[in-house]
């Protein structure tokens, strides 16, 4: 047989792409943003001290995890490095976007800056395409307020279609109305229907006899469209973490006696 998405499972995400190291933990949560939009600083709001740090597999890219425990349930959060888009054009770029893709964390929170909203939507979007499980947090509203810009939270929310949080990290202030979004995607509980970019009709087109292919190999695990449009970027990156991803899956099926991993 060969190498589909059947022999390949959530195990595997965990053992090659780290996905969460917190024990006993119910949701996994990544931490997305541009850099100096405030992840460090809402990481260790949400976590206290406690943190564990170490390096991202094969990279000098340092990976911070910690905890924080919401109605009871804990949660795995993990602060990937900032990045202005998730193209691989960096080691940091390259880890941000293996983890949304391979790591598959239960919710994703972008961190946007709100005195540069327009220029922080870029990733927002880019994140958009590779998973629907986000809550944006709008941070540095202090900021905002002092330089008179005003965000209409709820119309953003309405236009990306997934839950927008406002926040100021530095006080504290956002943190329960974030946890309670983050909870109702990391459960499912809150759907979301996200804005998606539509190509020219020439990729469009590429884009739907590729994404059939690629369904066969990966099934419902990974984002398809998202992957055709990378391998129509010629993206080797990607498709080395993809050919990682599917050997690692044959390798674990058979040191567990042939049987498939769920
Ligand atoms: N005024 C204000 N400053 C903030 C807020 N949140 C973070 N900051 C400040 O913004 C700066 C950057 O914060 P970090 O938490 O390091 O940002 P980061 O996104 O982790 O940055 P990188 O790791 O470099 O990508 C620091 O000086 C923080 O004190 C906020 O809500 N309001
Ligand atoms: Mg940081």
């Amino acid at each position: 047989m060969g190498l589909t998405h059947q022999s390949c499972g959530s195990g595997v995400n965990r053992e090659i792409f780290q996905r969460g190291m917190v024990p006993g933990a119910a949701y996994v949560i990544a931490l997305a943003g541009n850099p100096n939009t405030g992840k460090s600083t809402l990481f260790n709001a949400l976590t206290g001290l406690n943190q564990h740090t170490g390096n991202w597999p094969g990279k000098t890219v340092l990976r911070a995890e910690g905890k924080f425990i919401f109605q009871g349930r804990v949660y795995n959060l993990i602060d990937l490095p900032g990045t202005y888009s998730l193209l691989a054009h960096s080691a940091e770029e390259q880890v941000a976007r293996d983890y949304l893709c391979f790591g598959k964390p239960d919710a994703t929170i972008v961190v946007v800056d709100a005195t540069c909203l327009e220029r922080n939507l870029n990733l927002v979007l880019q994140v958009l395409e590779i998973t629907a499980k986000v809550v944006v947090c709008v941070n540095l509203m202090d900021e905002a307020k002092r330089k008179n810009i005003e965000i209409n939270i709820e119309s953003l929310s309405a236009e990306l279609g997934v839950p927008v949080v406002a926040a100021t990290a530095r006080e504290g202030a956002g943190l329960a109305a974030l946890q309670q979004a983050v909870a109702g995607i990391a459960d499912g509980t809150v759907k979301t229907s996200p804005y998606i970019v539509k190509y020219d009709e020439a990729i469009e087109h590429c884009i739907r006899k590729l994404e059939p292919k690629l369904k066969e190999l990966v099934g419902e695990q990974f984002n398809s469209r998202w992957l055709a449009l990378r391998l129509l970027d010629g993206d080797e990156t990607v498709i080395r973490s993809l050919k990682k991803w599917l050997a690692e899956g044959t390798r674990v099926r058979a040191a567990a006696g042939g049987e498939i991993l769920a």
